[in-house]
């Protein structure tokens, strides 16, 4: 079953069989808002508008834990994440879209993980997203006519407020990054933790403040350019049922087995409230 967040501008998809947004509760929190749940190309959908219908979290106050507790509740597998972004590169043109393959995670005032005190865990984040669900994002943008670029390194920022000149030009120039965006960690961490194929649609908004002829990001510009990208996203989105066969076969990038060998608390050491709490995400080793 496909999860898809909608980032800034893309709050509900329409063209659902069965359409029904469904409340669903998490013991990691309320989610960012109910999830529209119905059949497209007669595939499961579910999606999760990630700052709630009307934008009402910011992207420190979105609820990432409580977002992928509710997705993998629901029986989602794969995880389409589509988000604006800043881009750090000429040929990266507002418009454009970037399927992500890498990250840097700057963000510091969130919850990053499932485990903790009394069941921790360690999972690999050195191929943070799905080789297979990224290539079916790309070849779905492909069809839909949208200029895509194969792979990317996404820095993720605390926000709200957008980067300094300065901030701008360091991760352009000397950490070789080529989008910044403010959601995409820690919701890919936390997805490989719930052992969930995860995949970034990041859509170029802006040239973030590095540019000369561009100027300063301007959200009016990021609005005007989100409206020509959400209807590409839908676009994008209504292909993919067709790439991706619905199939009982494992990931064969090993997503949804990530967490086989990254438990570290001894059995008789583990927080019963805790692995309660993790029924969801890690029921099937705890
Ligand atoms: C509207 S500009 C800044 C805002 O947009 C992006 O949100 P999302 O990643 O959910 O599409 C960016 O990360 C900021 O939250
Ligand atoms: N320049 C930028 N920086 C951070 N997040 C963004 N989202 C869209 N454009 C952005």
């Amino acid at each position: 079953m496909i999860g898809v967040i909608g980032g800034s501008g893309l709050y509900e998809i329409e063209g659902l069989e069965g359409a029904t947004w469904k409340r669903v509760d998490s013991p990691w929190g309320i989610p960012s808002d109910e999830i529209l749940t119905g059949r497209l190309d007669g595939m499961e959908i579910a999606f999760l508008p990630r700052h709630g219908r009307g934008h009402v979290h910011s992207p420190t106050t979105v609820p990432y834990r409580a977002n992928i507790d509710a997705l993998k509740r629901l029986g989602v597998t794969d995880v389409v994440s589509v988000s604006a972004c800043g881009s750090f590169r000429e040929e990266m043109a507002p418009g454009h879209f970037v399927i992500v393959d890498q990250f840097i995670d700057r963000t510091f005032a969130r919850e990053k993980s499932f485990f903790g005190t009394g069941c921790v865990a360690h999972v690999s984040m050195a191929h943070p997203t799905c080789a297979l669900l990224s290539e079916a994002c790309f070849e779905a943008a492909k069809a839909q006519g949208i200029t895509v670029h194969r792979g990317g390194t996404y820095l993720a920022m605390e926000g709200p407020q957008f980067s300094s000149l300065a901030e701008s030009r360091l991760y352009r120039q000397e950490w070789a990054c080529d989008v910044i965006g403010m959601t995409n960690m820690p919701e890919a961490k936390l997805a490989r933790e719930a052992e969930l194929c995860y995949a970034s649609v990041a859509m170029v908004t802006d040239y973030d403040s590095w540019h000369p002829e561009h100027g300063e990001v301007d959200i009016s510009q990021i609005i005007a350019t989100l409206k020509g990208n959400s209807e590409n996203a839908r676009g994008l989105i209504a292909r993919l049922p067709a790439l991706l066969k619905t199939t009982e076969d494992p990931c064969p990038h090993g997503c949804d087995r990530a967490l086989e060998y990254a438990l570290m608390t001894a059995p008789e050491k583990r927080d019963p409230v805790l692995v309660e709490k993790l029924d969801a995400i890690a029921g099937r080793l705890l």
